[in-house]
């Protein structure tokens, strides 16, 4: 089937300000002028089939929300494409913000405090012209419904929400422009692990009656585990591992998707079972040559010090870049 989405060698580096850099080079022992980007996102190339969810995992910092940022056409890349259905998407336009929406982790910042339930969710949908102000109180009733919210809070403001009702509401803000695919950036994170269920369940419903797809970014992966159709892994602004979730999670590959594996908290397991993870992931002001995991991987090779690995299909449809496979 064709993909929905395909991002080709997407890249995305920041430069830094000088005494922010001055300041970050001397913390991790670079000389000034050596290297002054941050290669948040290097390289990645991946797609989405329509009605799929596409889970994005990794440590705090590897890239995930940058990259994310780029697929909802809210940060520019740096290097590399974007199709959506096709069509290049690489530079933002309107039909690509109507196509894709993004759903963030912390409902208490992303909603603007002083408009209410009703502005918040109309107000996009009015100034890209595809609601009728007359049209609006209807349309704010069906989208509370929708994300199951009573229509009578269209009245009130954020502050009067808990933090699921809120995240609520961010997803009808989303729904509001009738996007096909939905970035959702941490987006039970915040929320307390009962309602996070009843988040992604929302998200599980909203996929089948409205036919979307996701990308959907998290650290946490029992979360991704429930929700996702396949899982990529990044380490350091990569992609390491690529496959189904039922394979990533019964034969993890690559020696980070299995060290993030045993680091995961689980009820069913006993506490020996828990291994965390080992080092600290290194600054991607000065990552390490060869194979970037290659400082914290127990079975680490001279080979994995000098050469970094492309990924490779190590099986149908299973993709890993690790030089221990060869
Ligand atoms: N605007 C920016 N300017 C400079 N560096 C940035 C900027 N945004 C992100 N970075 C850096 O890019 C790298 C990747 O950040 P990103 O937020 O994408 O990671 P992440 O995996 O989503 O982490 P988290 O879950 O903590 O947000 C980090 O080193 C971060 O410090």
């Amino acid at each position: 089937m064709n993909a929905m989405l395909e991002t080709r060698n997407l890249s995305k580096s920041f430069g830094l300000k000088r005494s922010t850099f001055a300041r970050a080079a001397s913390a991790v022992g670079l000389a000034k002028d050596n290297q002054k980007k941050v290669h948040a996102v290097d390289n990645v190339s991946l797609s989405v089939k329509p009605g799929e969810v596409l889970g994005l995992v990794g440590e705090s910092g590897c890239g995930k929300s940058t990259f994310g940022r780029m697929v909802a056409g809210i940060l520019p890349p740096t290097n590399g494409s974007i199709t959506f259905e096709g069509k290049n998407a690489t530079r933002a336009s309107v039909e690509n913000h109507l196509n894709v929406q993004m759903v963030f982790q912390n409902p208490y910042a992303s909603l603007n405090p002083r408009l209410r339930v009703d502005q918040l969710i109309s107000e996009a949908a009015q100034y890209h012209g595809i609601l009728k102000p007359a049209d609006a109180p209807q349309f704010v009733a069906s989208l509370l419904q929708q994300v199951g919210l009573d229509p009578s809070y269209a009245n009130r403001y954020p502050h009067q929400f808990s933090g699921g009702q809120r995240q609520r509401i961010a997803i009808a803000r989303a729904l509001s422009l009738n996007p096909k695919f939905v970035v959702c950036d941490e987006a039970v994170s915040a929320l307390d692990v009962s309602v996070q269920a009843q988040i992604l369940n929302l998200f599980m419903d909203l996929r089948e009656s409205k036919g979307l797809t996701y990308l959907f970014i998290s650290h946490n992966l029992a979360v991704v585990e429930y929700i996702a159709d396949r899982v990529a892994i990044m380490y350091l602004g990569r992609i390491v591992e690529i496959t189904d979730t039922k394979t990533i999670f019964k034969s993890a590959n690559h020696p980070y998707t299995q060290a993030l594996i045993a680091d995961a908290p689980r009820l069913d397991a006993k506490v020996a079972e828990h291994r965390p993870i080992q080092g600290e992931l290194p600054s991607p002001l000065n990552p390490p040559a060869g194979c970037p995991f290659h400082p914290r991987c127990q079975n680490a090779t001279s080979r994995c010090k000098e050469e970094r690995p492309a990924l490779k299909e190590i099986a149908p449809m299973h993709f890993s870049a690790c030089h221990l496979n060869d």
